[in-house]
């Protein structure tokens, strides 16, 4: 579960938002709204702990999270961040494989076979079964997002904060990639989804939006 009060970020002389409000439960998917250049990505970074807010308090779990330290903040991704950016943050020149390997979560402790079984069954998931080798810099761009999300299915976050996921996706592979931020919901992840398409934002349970607040001070 996040909860943020007060939000606020300014870069330079321009307020993006100011005093926002949100809490998203564990099993919610919140979309979050607003036009090109209203901070979107910039929020999910905040929360995400990527980049610093002017003002607020962001709880995760209860848990003050503006307030960690360097290392509880590594651990906070380590552990309970799932992320997907909108250029999928992979390793170009590793496979498939190793970018799932780096996912961390549930593979701490298992052993080579039971990682194995985790990764073929994300990338059934994904529709990438039997490309475990493939290297990601072959890739189509959409294939490419859906390495990110099997690296999601493998990590298991409780916290997904994903920006644009579907925007350089065909309608079949929106429709997988929606379903799949569901069944994570459904099995208790907290959401929060950047996304212009107003299909994205029917699947979500509750929506956030940016417009009016971007000001210039
Ligand atoms: N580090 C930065 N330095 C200067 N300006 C920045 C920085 N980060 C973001 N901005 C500006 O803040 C504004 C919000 O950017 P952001 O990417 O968060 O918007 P967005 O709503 O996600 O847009 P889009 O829908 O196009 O992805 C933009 O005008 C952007 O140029």
């Amino acid at each position: 579960m996040i909860t943020a009060h007060g939000l606020t970020k300014a870069i330079g002389q321009r307020t993006l938002w100011e005093g926002l409000e949100l809490t998203v439960n564990n099993g919610e998917m919140m979309a979050i709204r607003g036009p090109s250049g209203s901070g979107k990505s910039t929020l999910l970074n905040c929360l995400g702990l990527l980049e610093p807010l002017t003002a607020g308090k962001i709880l995760v779990d209860g848990a003050d999270a503006t307030a960690f330290r360097a290392g509880q903040r590594r651990i906070f991704r380590r552990d309970t961040l799932g992320y997907l950016f909108q250029n999928y943050a992979l390793i170009d020149n590793a496979s498939i494989q190793a970018n799932l390997a780096v996912a961390g979560g549930q593979l701490r402790g298992l052993n080579r076979a039971q990682q194995q079984a985790i990764y073929q069954q994300a990338l059934e998931h994904v529709g990438l079964d039997g490309r475990a080798k493939d290297r990601v810099y072959e890739l189509s761009g959409g294939e490419q997002q859906r390495v990110a999300l099997a690296r999601l299915l493998v990590k298991k976050p409780g916290l997904i904060l994903a920006d644009e996921p579907t925007g350089a996706l065909d309608e079949g592979n929106t429709e997988m990639v929606i379903t799949t931020l569901r069944h994570m919901a459904d099995k208790g992840a907290a959401i929060l989804i950047a996304t212009h398409s107003d299909h994205v934002e029917e699947r979500c349970d509750t929506q956030l939006t940016l417009d009016a607040l971007a000001s210039m001070v």
